[in-house]
């Protein structure tokens, strides 16, 4: 019931609207009240007293009610959609801009294809029941108790009498309801795991062909498939048992009613005009009956489906501004402190909670250029993927400019830093658009500034249609080296105070990366700069290196004095050189770098 309450709320904005339809509702079901009683006039005062003027007058009576009826029909149906439409609209905008505005440890989580499904289907649900749901249950109410209460003053006992198999409909109702409930359930559940299925497929087609795994993912939608076919089986099959069950009780109301109504018009208890009335009549009766089922089911599959809408619009952003919105900086000038800075990813028990980064102290002044190297794991990534608060510390405390991070406004606070991520993600847009994607109102010449610095240029140049060259669907057809100069373009271009490079030049060749780390010198000056690397070379301009070790600073300084000091940063300048020093260094530097990078 609360569900419906709160779906209610989305549906009171356009009262006015479902107003309207009531209204022309009401005025249809008023016509289908009077037509009968038209007939019984043009019976009982026309045909019986062989008054053709009576037949006539009456006659175009039904007439010109049935055209009224039309174009209230037609209202009515043009407002319950558009409520319905509107609600649903209304809901999509709300739970896109939650999801935009989830975290990061959200997604972590989150299956897309469930997503999709609740942002598809599941709402579909939803708009069926606040639409023609709605409606048709206010109708059909009006409907049946209008008629009932119609047929009641014209002959109420044979009312009585043809009604005696309604207390059957409702129990049979009631057993339907009580099944079709976790059926609808289910459906709505395997609906978003046959999608998710689907989803990681096409997402991971190119894994799935390397591996020749076709067969064995074909089996596995086959078998979600078969799962969702079985469940809507099963549904069908209480449909099958319940509708025409009701129905068939409806049609002992009809026969009810000609039988006992025969009887009395021939003990003259009730007239024949009467009687043709209750006929027409029992269809006010009988189709509201019949469609209850069909009610049900539209009602069920809404209190199945909303609950999965509202459940992401219920989560909590784990990280958001602060009340109030935050500080909005004009500029910042990239002072960077953590300050014994402790962080776990969110898991679901204490026992799983593993220390990632481990109170963690360092201070970067504005314009200083950071390499941060460590072995596969050490929390490279999440020592940066802190700094725009994609997550939030969960000890300590991380300052930019002297203040903690969490005081900024989140949006803010995300456009004063650029990040160029280990994996690009590329729209389906030109590249001109995936370049100024933070900047939508780049010119021409900056946008070429940027891919220049990002030495992707020259190479757009030669694509067909230039800057204006479509990159499909996660950038396909292009390299993962100019996927990764484009992504670089894009950080360049936002101008920010701070940047941040994790592997940015890790798919590039050595010559390349060479060039853009000239070129990047040039952008680095005047903003704080944290490049993630493996490769030595990647890091040549940096002030200093910090190197990582399960989530501490192992060590720190210049090229020079880290090379002096026999650490890590030896071993890997010696490897990388080819020269190290023992073969134990050699393979345990291979370990700690991740082999094949
Ligand atoms: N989203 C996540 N949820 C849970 N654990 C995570 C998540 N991302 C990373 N980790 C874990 O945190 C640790 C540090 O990962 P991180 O990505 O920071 O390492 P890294 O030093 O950048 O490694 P690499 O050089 O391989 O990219 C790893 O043990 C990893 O398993």
């Amino acid at each position: 019931m609360k569900v419906f309450i709160r779906l209610f709320a989305y549906v009171r904005p356009y009262k006015g609207w479902v107003a309207l339809a009531v209204a022309m509702l009401a005025a249809g079901v008023a016509f289908d009240l009077l037509a009968p009683w038209l007939l019984k006039q043009a019976i009982d005062k026309g045909i019986a007293e062989k008054s053709l003027a009576v037949v006539i007058f009456y006659t175009l009576m039904l007439g010109l009610g049935q055209l009224l009826k039309t174009g209230v029909s037609y209202v009515q149906g043009y407002a319950q959609e558009l409520v319905g439409q509107n609600v649903i609209f209304d809901l999509r905008q709300k739970l896109y801009g939650h999801l935009q505005r989830l975290s990061f440890s959200y997604y972590d989580k989150a299956q897309t294809g469930q997503l999709m499904s609740r942002m598809t289907g599941d709402i579909e649900a939803v708009k069926n029941f606040t639409g023609f749901g709605l409606m048709f249950l206010i109708t059909g109410f009006l409907t049946f108790a209008g008629t009932f209460v119609v047929m009641l003053a014209m002959q109420w006992k044979v009312t009585l009498i043809s009604m005696v198999t309604i207390p059957l409909i409702l129990v049979s109702l009631r057993q339907f309801n009580r099944k079709v409930g976790p059926a609808w359930g289910d459906i709505r559940e395997q609906m978003g795991k046959l999608t998710t299925t689907l989803q990681e497929n096409i997402s991971g087609i190119r894994v799935v062909k390397a591996f020749a795994q076709e067969k064995k993912e074909k089996a596995k939608f086959d078998e979600r498939n078969e799962t969702n076919f079985q469940s809507n089986l099963s549904r069908a099959k209480l449909e099958a048992g319940a509708f025409p069950l009701m129905g068939f009780y409806g049609g002992v109301v009809f026969l009810l009613m000609n039988w006992v109504g025969g009887l009395y018009v021939i003990r003259e208890e009730m007239s024949i005009g009467t009687l043709m009335a209750f006929q027409w009549y029992a269809w006010g009766i009988i189709w509201p009956l019949n469609m209850l089922g069909w009610l049900v089911n539209i009602t069920q599959q809404a209190a199945k489906a909303a609950p999965r809408v509202f459940e992401i619009l219920d989560t909590p952003l784990a990280v958001d501004s602060p009340p109030g919105g935050g500080i909005r900086p004009a500029g910042l000038t990239g002072a960077v402190r953590f300050e014994r800075v402790s962080f776990h990813y969110p898991a679901a028990s204490d026992e799983e909670k593993r220390d990632v980064l481990k109170h963690l102290s360092l201070e970067v002044q504005p314009g200083e250029a950071v390499a941060v190297l460590g072995g596969t794991g050490s929390g490279k990534s999440t020592l940066i993927q802190l700094l725009a608060r994609f997550y939030d510390v969960t000890e300590g405390q991380l300052l930019i400019d002297g203040r903690n991070v969490k005081e900024y406004n989140l949006e803010e606070l995300r456009r004063k830093i650029a990040i160029v991520p280990q994996e690009t993600f590329l729209f389906s847009a030109s590249i001109r658009d995936n370049i100024a994607f933070g900047c939508p109102d780049a010119s021409r010449e900056q946008v070429e500034w940027a891919a220049r610095q990002a030495q992707i240029h020259d190479f757009i140049l030669t694509m067909p249609d230039g800057y204006e060259t479509i990159v499909g669907e996660r950038g396909v057809g292009l390299s993962g080296g100019q996927r990764q100069r484009v992504a670089l373009a894009r950080a360049i271009l936002m101008d920010p105070p701070i940047l941040v490079l994790d592997e940015a030049t890790a798919s590039v060749d050595t010559a390349t990366e060479s060039a853009i780390h000239d070129a990047l010198h040039a952008v680095m000056k005047g903003r704080t700069t944290f490049i993630v690397a493996q490769r030595l070379s990647s890091i040549q301009r940096a002030d200093r290196i910090i190197v990582l070790e399960n989530g501490t600073i192992a060590e720190q300084g210049t090229h020079k004095e880290l090379y002096e000091k026999d650490g890590f940063f030896r071993r890997l300048f010696r490897l990388q050189q080819g020269t190290p020093e023992r073969e134990a260094d050699a393979a345990e530097l291979k370990a700690a770098a991740g082999e094949g990078r």
